[in-house]
């Protein structure tokens, strides 16, 4: 078999504080994961039609080059694309086989895909036939970022391969990085195929999966957070199916219902997200007198801001009895945990003290893998999107 024309990954995040209050413009705080997911591309130059692959999802569908470019609207701007109108949504549709109130995880994948093939291919006008093939190590809807992670590196190789953003040549096979200002273009793409498949997503999953690292985010202001990398967490994943585009919604309805009860919980939220901040800054203070003598203190705030944070959570709708047992087990061992992502069940993150005893890990681990969650300790703050020659 040849050799991919081009080969991008794109990592996953975990959110610390700040999940669904950042959709009301709430600051959150996030960090890449070192888990990404890979896209290959192969060109088919003596071929009409374009496949997509996604094992993760058990899905393989192929199209004939003119079914996409009939679908393929006619005013895109590259560099700062737009949502689909209904009438293009309504072609994706079709492409897709799928009908507008699916919210499967092959439905929402492959609009995700069409959309960036067809509205890139319309003005670029140079997307050839090809094989394309997507895989993660990400848990697929765990709470872990998987849906952004897939967009970035959709939008990563289709811009790349359509020369809308400049090709990296690494050398002796090192993995690249584009320059900010593709960057950014990448990051816009990725937000509206999230937008397909979250509904109405905040955009913080898609930064932190395009520009890596840590990050706060307040209505899309992006700063980089250097001092998260030095935290030690263990994620646990519940393996309870979810859908955040169902959960963004349902508690979209609760605060229609109850915007006065709503209100005053994202705002805690925030604070939560900002004291956060300042802990973070001050524990990574280079002063290492400070830190020796303060250190217990700071750790005992933040497993208060997690516990707070995972009761706000349950008061917003997305608690689920299997979040309850990680915290449950956690708590008689002396850690806090709190969900992560959308919630629903997926992911919890459990706080570690950089002296937490190996003994107490073992021996939550091993409670929690005996009620069948997957548990690793993680390591965060990877490098965003990525080219590999
Ligand atoms: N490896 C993959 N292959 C194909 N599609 C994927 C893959 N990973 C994610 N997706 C798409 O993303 C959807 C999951 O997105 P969703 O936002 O619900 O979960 P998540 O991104 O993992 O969690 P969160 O948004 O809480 O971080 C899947 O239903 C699928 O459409
Ligand atoms: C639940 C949410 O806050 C995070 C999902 O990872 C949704 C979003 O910000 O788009
Ligand atoms: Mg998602």
């Amino acid at each position: 078999m040849s050799d991919p024309e081009v080969v991008v990954s794109a990592p996953g995040k975990v959110i610390l504080f700040g999940e669904h209050a950042v959709v009301y413009g709430r600051k959150a705080i996030a960090s890449s994961l070192d888990l990404r997911t890979h896209l290959e591309v192969h060109l088919l130059p003596d071929s009409t039609s374009v496949t997509l692959e996604l094992p993760d999802i058990h899905l393989s569908k192929t199209w004939q080059m003119a079914d996409l470019a009939a679908a393929r609207p006619t005013d895109v701007d590259l560099k700062n694309p737009s949502p689909p109108s209904d009438q293009y949504l309504a072609a994706l549709h079709r492409l897709a086989g799928t009908d507008a109130d699916n919210t499967d995880a092959r439905s929402l994948a492959l609009l995700a895909f069409l959309y960036m093939y067809t509205s890139i291919h319309a003005t670029a006008r140079r997307c050839p036939a090809g094989r394309f093939h997507a895989s993660s190590q990400l848990p697929p809807g765990a709470g872990l970022g998987s849906s952004a992670a897939y967009c970035t590196a959709l939008a990563a190789g289709l811009l790349t391969m359509c020369d809308v953003i400049t090709r990296q040549e690494g050398k002796n096979g090192a993995d690249t990085a584009w320059c900010k200002d593709d960057l950014e273009v990448i990051n816009s793409w990725a937000f509206q195929g999230e937008r397909l498949i979250h509904g109405n997503p905040s955009g913080i999953d898609n930064s932190v999966s395009t520009f890596g690292g840590a990050i706060s985010f307040k209505s899309g202001e992006i700063s980089a957070f250097k001092s998260v990398a030095q935290l030690k967490i263990l994620l646990v994943n519940t393996k309870v199916p979810r859908s955040t585009k169902v959960l963004v919604q349902g508690v979209r309805d609760r605060y229609n219902r109850l915007p006065a009860i709503m209100e005053p919980v994202l705002n805690s939220i925030e604070e939560i997200s900002c004291t956060c901040e300042k802990v973070l800054q001050e524990l990574g203070s280079p002063t290492v007198e400070i830190k020796e003598n303060t250190q217990g203190k700071y750790y005992q705030v933040l497993e208060e801001l997690v516990d707070i944070c995972q009761c706000l959570l349950n008061a917003i709708g997305v608690g689920h009895p299997s979040l309850d047992k990680v915290s449950s087990i956690t708590s008689k061992h002396g850690l806090h945990s709190k969900l992560t992502g959308a919630g629903g069940g997926g992911c919890a993150l459990v706080l570690l003290r950089p002296d937490t005893a190996a003994d107490v890990i073992d021996k939550v681990t091993t409670e929690l893998r005996d009620c069948g969650f997957d548990v690793w300790e993680t390591a965060i703050g990877a490098r965003g999107v990525s080219q590999h020659s």
